[in-house]
């Protein structure tokens, strides 16, 4: 995604590059210090890890700039919390998903999640990524099943079922599941199937490009540089409101 995202800001004169760092401890040319970086830059875009952007995010709390577009997935709840902390004083775009696409389908899986009953349609979610992915699910599954649970009316955590191996017996009713393929190059595909005993309605998305993201992800950072504090989402740019807000 950095190398994405360079051509990106390249292709959009909008835009000007201050500079990009990895790991601290990594001196890689063409790289500059990361507080120089801040200090520079109206927005920062961040496509690490969720560790390694809630410690971005506090550092630029600390600094009170710059708003941040965080990209990253495979956060724990303590870096979500350390992100809505940091969103106090600075303003942050975080998806897991810059498309659309992705981002439209989120409103059509949480409006199908709200029509049909959970005793007749089950869900699943479906991804599958390339073999360099360390994440899992991806962050637009998680996403998903967010928009599903949310159609529901009941939070994810207590419906999701994250993999299935060996004499697990049925189905529990209202379950929403994920499954995950891993290989190749695949940059990212994403279904969301609905199934009940006479019909299956399979809602799904295909990256062909990572620069799609990349360009998503400016959209966001123009956005944001004009913003309060806040955490705020791909819908929030995009201007698509969920069903349930
Ligand atoms: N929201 C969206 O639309 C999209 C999100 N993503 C997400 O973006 C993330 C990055 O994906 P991708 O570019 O494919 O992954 P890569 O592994 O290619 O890139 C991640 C980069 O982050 C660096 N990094 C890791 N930890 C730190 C740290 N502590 N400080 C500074 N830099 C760090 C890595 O450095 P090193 O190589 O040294 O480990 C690497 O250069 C993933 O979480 C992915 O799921 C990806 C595509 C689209
Ligand atoms: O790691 C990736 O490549 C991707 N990650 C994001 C995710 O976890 O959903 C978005 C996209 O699918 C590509």
């Amino acid at each position: 995604m950095g190398r994405a995202l360079l051509a990106a800001v390249a292709a959009a004169p909008a835009f000007s590059l201050v500079g990009g760092f990895g790991r601290p401890e990594k001196v890689v040319d063409g790289l500059i210090h990361v507080d120089a970086a801040l200090r520079a830059a109206d927005v920062v875009v961040d496509f690490t890890t969720g560790q390694a952007s809630a410690a971005l995010a506090e550092k630029c709390a600390a600094m009170g700039r710059p708003a941040m577009v965080i990209g990253a997935t495979g956060f724990e709840d303590t870096h979500l919390a350390r992100i809505a902390e940091a969103a106090r004083k600075i303003a942050i775009v975080r998806s897991g998903n810059f498309s659309l696409g992705v981002n439209m389908l989120v409103g059509l899986v949480e409006r199908a999640a709200r029509s049909f009953p959970a005793e007749v349609w089950d869900i699943e979610v479906h991804e599958a990524h390339h073999r360099r992915k360390i994440d899992a699910p991806s962050g637009t599954a998680l996403m998903l099943g967010e928009a599903a649970a949310s159609g529901r009316g009941v939070p994810l955590a207590p419906v999701e079922r994250r993999g299935r191996d060996g004499i697990i017996g049925e189905r529990a009713l209202g379950e929403i599941g994920f499954s995950v393929l891993r290989g190749g190059g695949i940059i990212g595909e994403h279904s969301v199937v609905f199934a009940a005993d006479e019909e299956i309605l399979t809602l799904s998305h295909s990256a062909l490009d990572r620069g799609m993201f990349a360009r998503g992800a400016l959209t966001a950072a123009r956005w944001v540089s004009d913003h309060e504090p806040g955490e705020y989402d791909m819908q929030d740019v995009l201007g698509l409101s969920p069903i349930s807000r």
